[in-house]
């Protein structure tokens, strides 16, 4: 796939090839400032230090609504599941762990990730993959990309998904962000489901999870920021798969020059994805899980008038260059009081996002 495509309910910003690209993100946002770049688009990976893959596109069509998937679009071939990473059992044992050094104080949160290895006979086209995740989640926001601007090893990989969860978006002055935290299934019965929300809600565990990604967002964006407006408590949200902890947040930039990218960089990774304190939470990440590369990344675009919407990379899958192989993650935040059962049974239902999309 050449290009990039993120697509949510009210717009979606489609954008096919590449005339320059951007090693960092201070060079991307110079670039912008000046006037040399009209529009940057791309993702950041989950290691800050690591390369980014940022691009000015060669043309960009932005609509209002979903995006309108082309008719002639490849089917999706059949797909398989051909290994776990780790295994679930090593899954449990590690969260185990974690919450063991979680109650000697060594950090507050950390967030603990696992993979899938999935197969296909055919190609999996990435915008296939792209039109399906927009039917299936029509409240997310789906994002397909080429990953080759970053390093060599991404050459011709691709990165989709279905995110729910906004890491910043800039209009102008305002800035608006809606950090996602804390976790229950969903239910087929009605009853059981809505009890699964309200448990959510009350759980004294997923607030305490959810307050770390509240604090570091104020702390990020309080020297950027006037009228910072963030609720009390967080409120319910939903995907299909699952209900969540959320936190609309809002604020003015003090310096109007500020562009969304670099409001992004600056919030990126939050202990929505890394965890609380994020030096110690990120050493144990890359320890336990090695590179999570764009996993837990952030995914969007910036205009050379600042405004921007950057997404965090989560509930999606990167692509091999043949469309042959996939790899797709799910985490979950772990404190003092989480279960490491029911850590496992939070990530099998945010894989789901990916898998129930391909019918696995
Ligand atoms: C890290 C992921 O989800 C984040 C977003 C919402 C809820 C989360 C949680 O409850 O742990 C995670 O912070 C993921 O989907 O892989």
């Amino acid at each position: 796939m050449d290009g990039f495509l993120l697509s949510r309910a009210d717009r979606s910003v489609h954008a096919i090839g590449t005339r320059r690209l951007f090693s960092d993100v201070a060079t991307a946002s110079t670039a912008l400032r000046r006037g040399k770049a009209d529009l940057i688009a791309g993702a950041l990976p989950f290691n800050p230090d690591r390369a980014v893959a940022l691009t000015e596109p060669e043309t960009v069509d932005i609509t209002d609504g979903p995006w309108d998937a082309p008719a002639d679009l490849p089917d999706l071939p059949a797909v398989r599941m051909t290994a776990q990473i780790p295994l679930p059992r090593i899954h449990v044992a590690r969260v185990r762990s974690l919450i063991e050094r979680l109650e000697l104080g060594e950090f507050d949160k950390v967030v603990a990730a696992r993979r899938v290895a999935l197969e296909a006979d055919e190609p999996i086209d990435p915008l296939s993959l792209a039109a399906r995740m927009i039917e299936r989640h029509p409240d997310a926001t789906t994002y397909a990309l080429d990953l080759s601007a970053s390093e060599d090893r991404y050459w011709g990989h691709t990165l989709v998904g279905a995110s729910p969860e906004l890491l910043v978006s800039v209009r102008g002055e305002r800035v608006t962000c809606r950090p996602l935290a804390g976790t229950a299934a969903r239910h087929t019965d009605p009853h059981a489901d809505r009890k699964a929300g309200e448990d959510l809600l009350k759980s004294t565990k997923n607030r305490t999870e959810h307050a770390f990604v509240i604090d570091w967002i104020r702390a990020r964006l309080t020297p950027l920021c006037s009228d910072l407006d963030i609720p009390a408590g967080p409120e319910l949200t939903s995907t299909p798969d699952v209900w969540h902890l959320a936190t609309p947040i809002t604020g003015t930039l003090r310096d109007p020059g500020t562009d969304a990218l670099t409001v992004a960089a600056v919030l990126h990774p939050t202990p929505a994805v890394a965890g609380t304190p994020t030096e110690a939470a990120l050493a144990t990440i890359r320890a336990t899980e090695g590179d999570r590369r764009f996993y837990g990344g952030a995914v969007g675009w910036c205009d050379s008038n600042g405004d921007g919407d950057w997404l965090v990379a989560i509930r999606c899958a990167e692509i091999s260059s043949d469309g042959l192989r996939a790899v797709a993650w799910a985490g979950g935040g772990i404190v003092a009081e989480s279960d490491p059962d029911d850590e496992l049974a939070e990530t099998t239902a945010k894989l789901r996002t990916l898998l129930g999309t391909i019918g696995l």
